[in-house]
C-alpha cells in the first residue's frame, strides 16, 4: 500500500487538547440507528444515513472539538455506506471538527498495517484523525497503527474499561495486575516515548491541568465505570493521553457522576453521547440546543 508523505499536520493529541479548550469537552457520536432513521422520517438507506450525518455535523461544529461516527451503523449500507463515511470525514475536515472513526480495529501486526493505513493512512479516502482500537490481540499488536498515528500526526483510543458490564470479564480479570491496568500502563509508556521524541506525536500546550502534555495515544474508560480505576488501582493521570469517555447520556452516566469516576485525571475526558443526543433530531436547532446543553453540563463538571 503507498505511502503519501506526511503533512505538515500538528500532532492529534495537541490538536485535539487545542479543540477542547476551545469548544470543551464533549464528543458527539454520529450513531444513525435504523430506529432513529424511522423517528427522524429518514429511509434505512445510505441516502437517509447522509442526511442525518450532515444534520448532526451541522448541529455539532463550532460547539464540540469532536465527532465520533460509529462505522457499524454505516457498514450495513455496504459501499454507499462507506463513501457516505469518506463524504462525512471530509466535510467535518472542512467545518474544523476533529473526527473519531469508532471502527474498534485489533489484528495480528500484519493485517493490522492495513487497518492503520484504511483509518489513519495519508490520502486514505477513510482517514479521520483518530481511530477506537482493541487491543486483545495484545497491545503490541497495535503497532503498525501507534507508528502510522505517530508519522501523520493522527491518534488512537484503545480500549481499557469499556462501557458495557460485560467488560469487566476481560478487563478486571488479573487483579492488581488486571488487563486494564496492563493497558493503561502500555499508552502510558507509548505517550512517554512519543512525548519525549521527535514531538510528531504530543506536544505542550497551555491548557488545564491534566492536558498540559497530551500524548495522541488515546485510551477508552467508559462513564460507566464506577470506582473500577481506584479497584485496580490504575492512575490514568501517567497516561498522558485523551480519555474517550461513552457511557455518559444513553447509557445512564451523568455529567455530575464524571468527577467520582475519573478524579485527577477529569481535565483529560473527552465524554462521548450518541443516542441521548440524536434523540432530540432532526430539526438543527433542538439538535444544537443538546449539544451545547451536554457541552455545558460536563464543562461545568469537570472544571
Ligand atoms: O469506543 C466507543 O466509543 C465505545 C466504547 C465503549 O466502551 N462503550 C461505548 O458505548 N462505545 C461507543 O459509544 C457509543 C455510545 O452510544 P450511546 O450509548 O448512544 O451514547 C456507541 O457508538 C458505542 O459503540
Amino acid at each position: 500500500m503507498p505511502e503519501a508523505a506526511a503533512p505538515a499536520r500538528a500532532p492529534f493529541g495537541a490538536r485535539l487538547a487545542a479543540a477542547m479548550d476551545a469548544h470543551g469537552p464533549l464528543c458527539v457520536g454520529i450513531d444513525p440507528h435504523p430506529a432513529l432513521l424511522d423517528a427522524w422520517e429518514l429511509p434505512r438507506t445510505a441516502e437517509g444515513v447522509r442526511r442525518f450525518a450532515r444534520t448532526v455535523l451541522e448541529a455539532a461544529a463550532g460547539h464540540a472539538p469532536a465527532i465520533k461516527p460509529q462505522v457499524a451503523l454505516f457498514e450495513p449500507y455496504g459501499a454507499a455506506g462507506f463513501a457516505v463515511l469518506e463524504e462525512l470525514l471530509a466535510e467535518a475536515a472542512a467545518a474544523g471538527v476533529l473526527t473519531v472513526a469508532d471502527a474498534k480495529r485489533g489484528d495480528i501486526g500484519s493485517t493490522m498495517e492495513a487497518y492503520a493505513a484504511a483509518w489513519l493512512g495519508e490520502g486514505s479516502p477513510l482517514a479521520a484523525d483518530a481511530v477506537t482500537l482493541s487491543p486483545y490481540l495484545g497491545f503490541e499488536s497495535l503497532r503498525p497503527a501507534l507508528d502510522l498515528a505517530a508519522r501523520t500526526g493522527r491518534g488512537t483510543f484503545v480500549l481499557a474499561l469499556t462501557s458495557n458490564p460485560e467488560g469487566r470479564s476481560v478487563q478486571h480479570a488479573g487483579g492488581a495486575a488486571s488487563v486494564a491496568r496492563a493497558v493503561a500502563e502500555a499508552a502510558a509508556a507509548e505517550n512517554a516515548r512519543l512525548l519525549a521524541g521527535t514531538g510528531t506525536a504530543g506536544a505542550a500546550t497551555a491548557g488545564p491541568a491534566g492536558r498540559s502534555a497530551t500524548g495522541s495515544c488515546g485510551l477508552v474508560v467508559g462513564a460507566t465505570v464506577g470506582d473500577a480505576l481506584a479497584e485496580l488501582g490504575i492512575d490514568l493521570t501517567a497516561v498522558r493521553g485523551p480519555l474517550l469517555a461513552p457511557g455518559y447520556g444513553a447509557q445512564g452516566a451523568r455529567a455530575e457522576d464524571l468527577p467520582a469516576v475519573f478524579g485527577a485525571a477529569g481535565g483529560q475526558v473527552l465524554a462521548a453521547s450518541s443516542r441521548a443526543i440524536l434523540r432530540e433530531g432532526p430539526a438543527v436547532p433542538a439538535l444544537r440546543e443538546a449539544v451545547r446543553r451536554s457541552a455545558g453540563e460536563l464543562a461545568e463538571a469537570l472544571g
